[in-house]
């Protein structure tokens, strides 16, 4: 049985689903040392923000198969570490984008009424209405800046609470923004009108600092900031002396540039600056929602299947997979096939998706057609994140094209492999919703389901040819379950594939290219 680390607090919702296909430890507050001491013993490692997975711990983590982030932020996570060893990261994109959006705007209203301030006032046992007097945020310029999916929920409620809305997102349409009541303006003039700046951006090279000395000196001595997205978006340092300075109203900030936060001028500072510890996601529904999608994706992985939100592999979102699902798995074993029928070392990789497929997302295909295709070279130790850097690092060249002509089939995928020993090609259908037939080898139409052992002969089309092969196979004890001609012309050149029981025995290859008329035979294992 498959072994999971829990190494985060999730959701028993999470843990359930788990210990369907795995035994699950739950080991809080591991030290990096702890961790990389015993993670050479698990499958799969399920983490939120607290844990930080780094080089170290994943070449630790020889057994692991993936790493599961209940939450969004992977920035805890060396990814590239993880894609170079094949290793799937997933997350849960969308299940904690409401208590996100949600904790931004408590924030907005908690720092423009002074509520953390003035309810420790009270508990302390005082009675100072003077000391609390708020501001309202209607009619207010609230500055979103990342209109994504928790931007646009924090949007659309502000502008029914009366808020005028600016947004900045360079990869967000002036239409969409529009759609959700904003006006999509420069970061410079967002900085200058809004009254309040809240962040939902995610941390990159280009958003570190993005609120810096230089950035807070441009807005108003009234703006306050709320940053419910990622530590070191703002500059904490040149942030709070703005605010002691008075050049800025305040700010409320759930992440913190290092986390525990340490020791900080922030916390020096009145009612102007609201610290909540990391609990944008920490509701009780986000809780079950991140739990329960990463849980099941790495169930999905452990049993072999692709996972719908893996941050490792390129193009495969939810929506695609559920579409492209059947036919990766038809890419894979055309990969298999073709890689095989090819032999030696392939260097040219043709795809070509035909009918309603050519329309469709090609990446997933090609990355799922490169697995099934280094599957003899590497075995286990290829998949859907490291496929496409194992096909580059022996230099196999794709090459994709497109064809929405095909009217047999609703889609085909047809591969052409080219390596040392030659060109071979296979085209492949599904049949019903994801029962995959072989359509096609090296041009010759056939119609058969692939099966585990498979033998393929090019012959002369001509009486006996099939009898003798019978009798052949008959003689080394090898039974045929199914076989199939596919011919272009009669008494032309031919296409045999049959199914057999079991491997094919050492040596029948070369007595079968014996036969006269028969020119070659491919054995494959599916
Ligand atoms: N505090 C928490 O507990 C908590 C919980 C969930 C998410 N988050 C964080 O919130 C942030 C937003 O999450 P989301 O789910 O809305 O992500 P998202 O991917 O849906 O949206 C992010 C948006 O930022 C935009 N963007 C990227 N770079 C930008 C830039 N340089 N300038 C302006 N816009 C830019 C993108 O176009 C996108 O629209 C992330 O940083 C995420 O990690 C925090
Ligand atoms: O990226 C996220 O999902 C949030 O930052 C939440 O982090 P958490 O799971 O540690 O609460």
């Amino acid at each position: 049985m498959s072994k999971v680390l829990v190494s985060d607090s999730i959701d028993q919702a999470g843990i359930d689903i788990l210990s369907q296909v795995a035994t699950v430890d739950v080991k809080l507050g591991l030290k990096p040392a702890e961790l990389i001491a015993i993670i050479g013993e698990y499958d799969a490692l399920m983490i939120r923000s607290g844990t930080r997975v780094t080089q170290e711990i994943i070449d630790a983590g020889t057994q692991l198969k993936i790493i599961g982030r209940a939450g969004v932020g992977v920035d805890n996570v060396d990814v590239p570490a993880a894609t170079r060893r094949g290793i799937v990261v997933v997350n849960s994109p969308e299940g904690n984008t409401i208590a996100a959006a949600e904790h931004a705007l408590a924030m907005i209203l908690a720092l423009s009424r002074h509520i953390p301030d003035a309810n420790a006032s009270v508990k302390r046992g005082a009675w100072d209405r003077n000391s609390f007097v708020g501001a309202e945020v209607y009619k207010k310029t609230l500055g979103v800046v990342g209109l994504g999916k928790i931007g646009s929920h924090v949007a659309a409620v502000a502008k029914t609470m009366g808020m005028k809305l600016l947004a900045y997102d360079p990869f967000i349409s002036t239409e969409r923004a529009e759609q959700i009541g904003c006006q999509l303006v420069e970061l410079d003039l967002l900085f200058q009108q809004a009254d309040y700046i809240t962040l939902h951006i995610p941390k990159t090279p280009e958003t570190t600092h993005l609120i810096n000395a230089t950035t807070l000196a441009k807005m108003k001595p009234t703006a306050r900031i709320i940053n419910c997205a990622r530590g070191g978006i703002i500059d904490e340092v040149a942030l709070a002396a703005a605010i002691k300075a008075g050049k800025i109203g305040g700010a409320a900030l759930d992440v913190f540039e290092s986390e525990p936060l340490g020791e900080s001028e922030l916390r020096s500072l009145g009612k102007e600056v609201i610290l909540t510890p990391h609990l944008g996601a920490s509701t009780t529904e986000a809780q079950v929602n991140v739990a329960i999608d990463v849980a099941e994706q790495i169930r999905d992985v452990l049993l072999g299947l692709p996972a719908r939100s893996a941050v490792n592999i390129p193009g495969l979102g939810p929506d695609v997979l559920e579409e492209l699902k059947p036919y990766m798995q038809l890419a894979e074993t055309l990969g298999n096939l073709v890689g095989q029928l090819a032999g030696g070392r392939v260097e040219v990789l043709n795809i070509r998706l035909q009918g309603e497929l050519a329309t469709n997302k090609s990446q997933p295909l090609i990355v799922a057609a490169l697995k099934g295709l280094l599957y003899q070279a590497l075995r286990e130790r290829v998949n859907y994140v490291n496929a496409s850097i194992e096909a580059k690092e022996r230099g196999i060249r794709v090459i994709e094209t497109r064809d929405a002509s095909i009217r047999d089939y609703a889609g085909t995928l047809h591969l052409e492999a080219t390596g040392t020993l030659g060109t071979h090609s296979v085209t492949g259908a599904l049949l019903g919703e994801r029962e995959i037939h072989l359509t096609d080898v090296d041009g010759f139409p056939i119609n058969v389901p692939p099966s585990k052992y498979m033998l393929f002969t090019l012959h002369r089309d001509m009486p006996g040819i099939i009898g003798k092969l019978g009798s052949l196979l008959g003689s080394f004890n090898v039974n045929i379950a199914s076989m199939q001609v596919g011919r272009k012309i009669v008494r032309g050149d031919a296409v045999m594939a049959l199914s057999i029981d079991d491997p094919l025995p050492e040596g029948i290859l070369d007595e079968i290219i014996k036969v006269p008329g028969i020119r070659d035979a491919y054995t494959v294992t599916l």
